[in-house]
């Protein structure tokens, strides 16, 4: 498994920023040259000249102040957006916790949501009972698990969603912070979970503002300002 991220540029067009004195003030304040124009459309250059390699067994922490580009590289890794130039090649299965109740069905009792995730996530159906079993008796839903997931609190959705996320192996591991999940007493054991599932991943990336955190889960860094590595 790999990563392999070569002069990655990622661009935002801005169609909405008509007034010609918003876009001189913006171009202003941005000083160096994050937003520009083209062809009449101002750009935002969200990520510039990005390079870097991730073999089996790294992890890499994504670090920089509001705005430098951590979440955009994670979703670029996840293949939400694509590069504007340069190069982004991946081997392996990648799994992201960048929103853990994305794709949650409402309507949907917990049971039927864990079916759908699974789905989702290309788990073979043979390894879908133990699988409800174990979210069943990992997220402590109980019977609420045969209630349509609008019936729970938020908590009690996040609980199930966590659950579902992190019940198989990742190959490579996208991550937007350091979740944390339930109340006291459930953060202790949803903590223990998160780091055998983490663990367990060939690859993690993880963007975070805590270099405490960096510095015990990660053995690379990649610190980012203005959307360049600094
Ligand atoms: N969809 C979008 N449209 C336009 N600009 C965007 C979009 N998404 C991100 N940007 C811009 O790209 C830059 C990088 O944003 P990004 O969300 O990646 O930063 P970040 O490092 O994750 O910040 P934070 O620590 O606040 O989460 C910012 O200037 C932001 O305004």
């Amino acid at each position: 498994m790999y990563i392999d991220c070569q002069h990655l540029k990622i661009q935002f067009p801005i169609y909405n920023a008509q007034q010609r004195s918003i876009k001189r003030s913006l171009l202003t304040i941005a000083g160096g040259g994050r937003l520009s124009q083209s062809q009449g459309v101002t750009m935002v250059t969200a990520l510039d000249d990005i390079s870097f390699s991730l073999q089996d067994g790294d992890r890499l922490a994504l670090l920089g102040h509001n705005g430098s580009g951590k979440t955009t590289l994670l979703r670029a890794l996840a293949g939400v957006y694509s590069p504007v130039s340069g190069t982004l090649k991946t081997s392996g299965k990648i799994s992201s916790l960048l929103d853990a109740t994305l794709g949650m069905e409402p309507e949907l009792t917990g049971i039927e949501n864990i079916k759908l995730r699974s789905l989702l996530l290309g788990i073979p159906p043979q390894q879908l009972p133990s699988l409800i079993d174990d979210v069943i008796a990992f997220s402590e839903l109980e019977e609420f698990i045969y209630l349509p997931v609008r019936t729970y609190s938020s908590g009690m959705i996040l609980r199930l969603a966590f659950a579902i996320c992190t019940a198989r192996a990742p190959e490579i591991l996208l991550m937007d912070e350091w979740i944390s999940v339930g109340d006291a007493a459930f953060k202790d054991k949803a903590e223990k979970r998160l780091q055998s599932f983490i663990d367990k991943a060939a690859i993690l990336v993880i963007a975070t503002h805590d270099p405490h955190l960096a510095n015990r889960v990660s053995n690379q860094q990649l610190h980012l300002e203005q959307g360049k590595i600094l």
